[in-house]
């Protein structure tokens, strides 16, 4: 069985080596000559799995993705050609989550506007949203959710309308999939019209797909507002982002608020356990082999941080500031987004680090966030 596998993806060999022959390919150069003797492809979100890719193979019978969002794959030609295929639902949800809440710690310190009491307004409350959430609820930050869809489920949560959102927040965090058709669609989602209604000093960040945002009317209404502050890890025409726009962007970087090691680790894991099931086969790794400590493991905290110590903390796990330098020197270098993403050092989640022997202090709001605990 012949296995391709996005070169980017980490433990593909470790989980896969023993079903097939593995072999490593640039997922955003892939060729349908390269493709045609695979029985499984493993991708990332920067290959197009369409009619185009697979029209020289005659034997694929697995593609998994090892991303949240599909909108690289042509679900209904896959479906056409009977070829089973997945993703990897919420793998790096919790990445995602903390580099958003991370993003707001970091605005709150550079323009002196302590998070704590702003309003956050979540759009798309689904695995990425309700990470989020779950941070800025254990830190006590007001939030209102606005999901269309799962307001008409049976979610017992909140939601109130996207208007309403807008009108009331003071930080809004996109987290919605990139549709362009369906009651919902989410193309433009913020066009010229709903930015020019941002309150003022409103902070806006989006961690899902680039062009959810019109990123001409984004440049065109900063000439105007200086007052609204960004925060992009995801561009409109990846991986060449709106030059201009970049130098008006507080927080930038190269679409990375998911690479977490755990993220990784869980989305090739996922795939791997999805292939032995559609192969009938047992699935007997266990991701918790896969990844390494921590360099720092356990960590006994002076006190219990206040919203400056609390960032200092959460630098202990992820610097965002160096990936946003790393971004602004390099993005316009030949393949410069995607050699960045191609050698970006993975951060852990919060939950590498275990905060031990705190002397007596109310620390669960600091263990809801995410970190672990020893002897608290
Ligand atoms: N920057 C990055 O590295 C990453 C980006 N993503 C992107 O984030 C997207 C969301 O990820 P998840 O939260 O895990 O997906 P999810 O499917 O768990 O949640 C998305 C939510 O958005 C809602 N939604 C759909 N259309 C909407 C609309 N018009 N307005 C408001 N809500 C709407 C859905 O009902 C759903 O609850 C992914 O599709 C992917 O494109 C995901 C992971 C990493
Ligand atoms: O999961 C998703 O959806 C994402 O956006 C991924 O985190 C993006 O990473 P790559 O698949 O492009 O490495």
């Amino acid at each position: 069985m012949k296995i391709l596998a996005d070169e980017n993806m980490p433990y593909v060999e470790a989980l896969f080596a023993d079903v097939g022959e593995v072999v490593r390919v640039d997922g955003r150069k892939l060729t349908a000559e390269q493709v045609i003797d695979a029985d499984v492809l493993l991708v990332r979100s920067v290959t197009q799995v369409n009619r185009q890719l697979l029209a020289l193979n005659t034997q694929l019978q697995f593609v998994g993705s090892a991303t949240i969002g599909m909108d690289h794959i042509d679900q209904v030609y896959l479906t056409e050609r009977n070829i089973c295929y997945t993703n990897a639902p919420g793998c790096n949800a919790t990445a995602v989550g903390e580099y958003a809440f991370i993003a707001m710690l970091e605005l709150a310190r550079r323009f002196e506007q302590p998070l704590k009491n702003k309003t956050v307004g979540i759009i798309g409350a689904g695995n990425t949203g309700s990470a989020l959430q779950k941070c800025l609820q254990a830190y006590g930050v007001k939030v209102l959710l606005h999901d269309p869809l799962l307001a008409t489920s049976d979610d017992p949560r909140n939601f109130v309308a996207l208007d309403e959102l807008i009108t009331r927040c003071d930080v809004i965090s996109l987290h919605v999939p990139l549709t362009k058709s369906g009651a919902h669609p989410t193309w433009y989602l913020f066009d010229e019209a709903r930015l020019a209604s941002l309150r003022p000093d409103c902070w806006l960040l989006n961690c899902c797909r680039g062009e959810v945002i019109d990123n001409r009317a984004l440049f065109a209404i900063k000439q105007l507002r200086d007052d609204l502050k960004l925060v992009l890890d995801v561009w409109e025409g990846e991986p060449h982002p709106m030059a201009e726009l970049v130098p008006y962007v507080d927080i930038a970087t190269p679409h990375i608020a998911g690479y977490s090691l755990e993220g990784k680790a869980r989305g090739t894991f996922m795939l791997y356990e999805a292939l032995m099931a559609h192969l009938g086969l047992t699935a007997h790794k266990s991701m918790d082999e896969l990844l390494p400590p921590l360099w720092s493991q356990q960590l006994n905290p002076a006190s219990v941080p206040d919203e400056n110590a609390l960032l200092s903390l959460v630098r202990l796990v992820y610097d965002l500031r160096d990936d946003d330098l790393v971004f602004r020197n390099r993005f316009l270098n030949h393949n410069g987004f995607d050699l960045m993403r191609k050698n970006h050092k993975h951060r852990r989640e919060f939950s590498a680090l275990r905060l031990a022997n705190h002397a007596g202090s109310d620390v669960d709001w600091v263990l809801k966030l995410g970190f672990s605990g020893v002897g608290l």
